[in-house]
């Protein structure tokens, strides 16, 4: 296996590729999003958690966080980046920062992730990662960490387009397969789930100090 500590870079037209991609439609869905290797840790790490360090999800701010299980029923944990694969994945999604930075001036300051787990029968109804002008979440990322899934294995991502009510894509939890979207345009919801479920939710975003409305995530 390719040792963690490989050097792993962004190739440029990938990130021209993303650009490009959220300027005409404001989502890209990617496949062999990481190397192999970095999806297969990342992978192991989500297993080996999910049962002694995730906890259910919340939704709400900080302090108030409550669990909300009519909304959602995953369980999660938020990287803390002490782990070689979290570094990788942060240190991606950094050079992704940048890059998107250089080319669209988004002004994007930050990124935080969790693991997310939906074990059987687990979903999240239709929502919104952030509300125009009211969150510092510019840029909402999914990965995932399921080899070999199927149609029957529900659990599908479904991105709609504002208040339509069909969706406008429907995403398969592919294994080392990522979506990524403008947070506060694309309501989504994942159905429910009918196998273990891995994935990390990502969100780049700007300063919270300069947002008109601070809405901190975790
Ligand atoms: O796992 C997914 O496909 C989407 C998760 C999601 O929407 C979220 O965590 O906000
Ligand atoms: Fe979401």
């Amino acid at each position: 296996m390719t040792p963690i500590t490989e050097h792993t870079n962004l190739e440029a037209q990938l990130i021209d590729d993303i650009a490009d991609a959220l300027v005409q439609h404001g989502f890209i869905r990617l496949q062999h999003f990481l190397p192999e290797w970095l999806a297969n840790q990342l992978m192991h790490e989500a297993k080996h958690l999910a049962s002694i360090e995730f906890t259910p999800a919340g939704i709400g701010r900080n302090n108030n966080q409550q669990i909300n299980s009519q909304v959602r029923t995953d369980s999660t944990m938020w990287f803390s980046g002490n782990s070689a694969p979290q570094k990788a994945y942060l240190d991606w999604m950094e050079q992704l920062r940048m890059g998107l930075n250089k080319r669209l001036f988004m002004g994007l300051f930050d990124f935080e992730c969790h693991f997310s787990h939906y074990s059987i029968g687990d979903f999240y109804q239709r929502h919104l990662d952030a509300f125009k002008g009211r969150s510092n979440r510019i840029l909402s990322s999914v990965f995932y960490l399921n080899p070999h899934w199927n149609k029957n294995n529900g659990g599908e991502l479904l991105l709609y387009a504002g208040e339509q009510p069909s969706p406008l894509l429907t995403v398969s939890p592919d294994f080392n397969s990522c979506i990524i979207f403008l947070s506060d345009v694309f309501p989504h919801e994942v159905l429910a789930s009918r196998c273990d479920r891995f994935s990390i939710a990502g969100w780049h975003r700007v300063n919270s100090q300069s947002a008109e409305h601070v809405d901190p995530s975790k």
